[in-house]
C-alpha cells in the first residue's frame, strides 16, 4: 500500500475526526465515484432501463445474501452486547421482510426467471465482493466486517440521499431509493459509523491499515458493481 496519512496524525488537521471519515476521505477518489455513479443516477432519476435492471437486482440479490450471512457475523463478533442488539434487528426487520418481499416483486415485475433468483450465474464483480464478504465472516474480526458493512451501507445511502422529489413513480426505482434513505436508514448508518469511530482509535496502527485496506476494497467493489451494471 503507498504511504498513507496516519490516522493520529490525520485527524489533527481534520473537521470531522472520526475514524470512519478518514476510512472514507482516504478512500477518495472512488468513493466520490460510487455516490455520483451514472448507474446509480439513473436510478434515481428512474431512467435505467428494464433490462439493465434486471442484470443489475439479479447480481445484488447474490450480493446481498452474502451481506445477510456477513450480519450474522457482525452479532458473533461484536465486543458489547449492545452492539450485537441492533445488528440482530437489523437482521430480522429490513433484511429479511423489505428487502426480500422487494427482489421478488421488482424482478417479477422486469421478467426474471425463477432460476435468475436461485442460481445465476454470478459476474466476475459479484464473485470477488461475495468472497471477500465471506472471508471477513469467516475470520470474525469485527473491525474488518465494519468496514465492509459500513461502505456498502453509507455508500448507498449516499447515492440515494442525492435523489431529488419528486421520486420516480415506477415502484422498482422508487422503492430501491426509499430502502437507502430516511431517518431509519441513516440512524444505522449512523450506528456502523459509531462503532468503527469507538474501536479505531483502539486499534494499532498496523490494525488500522488493515481495515483501511477492507475499506478501499470495498469502494472499489462498489464502483465495479456499478460499472457491470451500466456495461448491458
Ligand atoms: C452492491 C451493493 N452494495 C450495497 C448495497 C446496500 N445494501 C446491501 S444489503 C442492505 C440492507 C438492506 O437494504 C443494503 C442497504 C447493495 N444492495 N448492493
Amino acid at each position: 500500500m503507498e504511504q498513507v496519512v496516519p490516522y493520529d496524525e490525520w485527524r489533527a488537521g481534520a473537521a470531522d475526526p472520526s475514524f470512519s471519515e478518514w476510512l472514507r476521505s482516504l478512500s477518495e477518489p472512488e468513493w466520490s465515484a460510487v455516490v455520483s455513479h451514472p448507474f446509480a443516477a439513473s436510478i434515481t432519476r428512474g431512467d435505467v432501463p428494464d433490462a439493465a435492471m434486471r442484470r443489475y437486482l439479479i447480481q445484488d440479490l447474490q450480493f446481498v445474501d452474502s451481506f445477510t450471512a456477513l450480519l450474522g457475523a457482525a452479532v458473533a463478533s461484536a465486543d458489547t452486547f449492545e452492539s450485537r442488539v441492533p445488528f440482530g434487528r437489523f437482521l430480522g426487520q429490513t433484511a429479511t421482510s423489505q428487502e426480500l418481499t422487494y427482489f421478488d416483486r421488482a424482478l417479477e415485475a422486469l421478467g426474471a426467471t425463477p432460476g435468475d433468483l436461485t442460481s445465476p450465474r454470478l459476474e466476475p464483480v459479484t464473485e470477488e465482493f461475495r468472497a471477500l464478504m465471506d472471508e471477513a465472516r469467516r475470520g470474525l474480526d469485527y473491525p474488518s466486517i465494519l468496514a465492509l458493512l459500513c461502505v456498502a451501507e453509507w455508500s448507498y445511502l449516499g447515492w440515494a440521499s442525492r435523489a431529488a422529489e419528486p421520486l420516480p413513480e415506477n415502484f422498482v426505482h422508487r422503492e430501491w431509493i426509499e430502502l437507502h434513505e430516511g431517518p431509519e436508514f441513516r440512524a444505522w448508518v449512523q450506528f456502523i459509523r459509531g462503532e468503527l469511530d469507538r474501536l479505531g482509535p483502539r486499534l494499532g496502527e498496523e490494525e488500522r491499515l488493515r481495515v483501511l485496506d477492507v475499506f478501499r476494497r470495498a469502494v472499489r467493489l462498489e464502483r465495479r458493481f456499478f460499472d457491470m451494471a451500466t456495461e448491458s
